[in-house]
């Protein structure tokens, strides 16, 4: 079958129920009832398998064929309430659960930025206080949107509060853009984040900023979250809160790709939206992002099998 023909699932990989169990699962969430801005991102599960059908089986930045070296298998995608956010964050803390017990490590495609609470919340259940590395523009540690706790602005701040990171290693990686105010920083300082804004990356360069977050992480279980928002828009346009100055998509990837040899549980990539986007410039950047993610963790569980 040409790569291009078929129905889609990401990387062109086996569908769970076709394998039974995987150590590694793609799941989708269409999910965007979260979001202050453009909405759109409850199409990029859709999007991000269809750009996904090109790659190929062999990593060579991290030398593993990761669908060779573990079971990958895409999960498809989460049934999740689009008219009631608690509803859906309560469901997806739920399935995502239900596939770690059978043995899977996730990588999720969203979605926007609301479902890292849950995500966090089954990562936790299983390794305890994970830390946290997360891509993006924004902070996402805002108290509320219009009163309401759930949003795509404010996961991070639910995860501290509930006790789902580990506050001694908390970065955020991307960051730039306005806030609301000086008082966004401070409390995001005092919830434990550290970050190396998007200018820090192109001073210091990849390899810096790769020394610098896993100095914090140490041998801490980790959660990689990316909101392709990280991105520039040159690189993302197809995003719901877009601000300039962002990372290349090269940068990114080298940056994850200085991950290896983490202690890495999860992953999510959120905030593909793809009416926004050109060309397909946003999704197949996400797909790369997850086929990164998806070769991280298929090394570290092929290498925890090893050993
Ligand atoms: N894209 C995410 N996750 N958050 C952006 C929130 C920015 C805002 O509402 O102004
Ligand atoms: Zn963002
Ligand atoms: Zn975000």
């Amino acid at each position: 079958m040409p790569r291009y023909a078929g129905i889609a699932t990401f990387a062109r990989l086996p569908r769970l129920e076709d394998v039974g169990t995987a150590q590694v699962a793609v799941v989708g969430i269409p999910f965007d009832s979260g979001v202050s801005y453009r909405p759109g991102a409850r199409f990029a599960p859709a999007a991000v398998r269809e750009a996904s059908r090109l790659l190929r089986p062999y990593h060579p930045g991290l030398d593993v064929s990761p669908f060779a070296a573990v079971q990958v298998a895409d999960a498809g995608d989460i049934a999740v309430n689009p008219y009631d956010i608690g509803q859906a964050v309560a469901t997806v803390e739920e399935r995502v659960g239900q596939l770690a017990a059978g043995g899977a490590s996730v990588v999720t495609v969203g979605g926007d930025h609301t479902l890292s609470l849950p995500l966090l919340r089954a990562a936790a259940r299983v390794h305890g206080p994970v830390a946290l590395l997360h891509f993006d523009a924004h902070l996402d540690t805002w108290d509320t949107y219009f009163g309401e706790p759930y949003t795509h602005g404010t996961p991070f701040r639910r995860a501290v509060e509930e006790g789902l990171l580990d506050t001694e290693a908390l970065s955020h990686i991307g960051t730039r853009g306005p806030l609301y105010g000086k008082a966004d920083l401070a409390d995001d300082r005092r919830l434990g984040f550290g970050i190396v804004t998007a200018a820090d990356v192109m001073r210091r360069g990849v390899d810096e900023t790769v020394a610098a977050v896993r100095e914090r992480i140490g041998d801490r279980p980790l959660y990689v979250s990316v909101d392709i928002d990280v991105l520039d828009p040159a690189h993302a346009p197809g995003t719901g809160t877009p601000e300039a100055g962002g990372l290349t998509s090269r940068e990114l990837l080298e940056i994850l790709r200085g991950l290896a040899g983490t202690r890495i549980v999860g992953a999510d990539v959120v905030e593909v939206a793809p009416a926004y986007d050109h060309a397909d410039i946003t999704s197949v950047a996400a797909s790369h992002v997850a086929y990164d993610m998806v070769s991280l963790l298929a090394l570290r569980r092929a290498g925890a099998a090893a050993s």
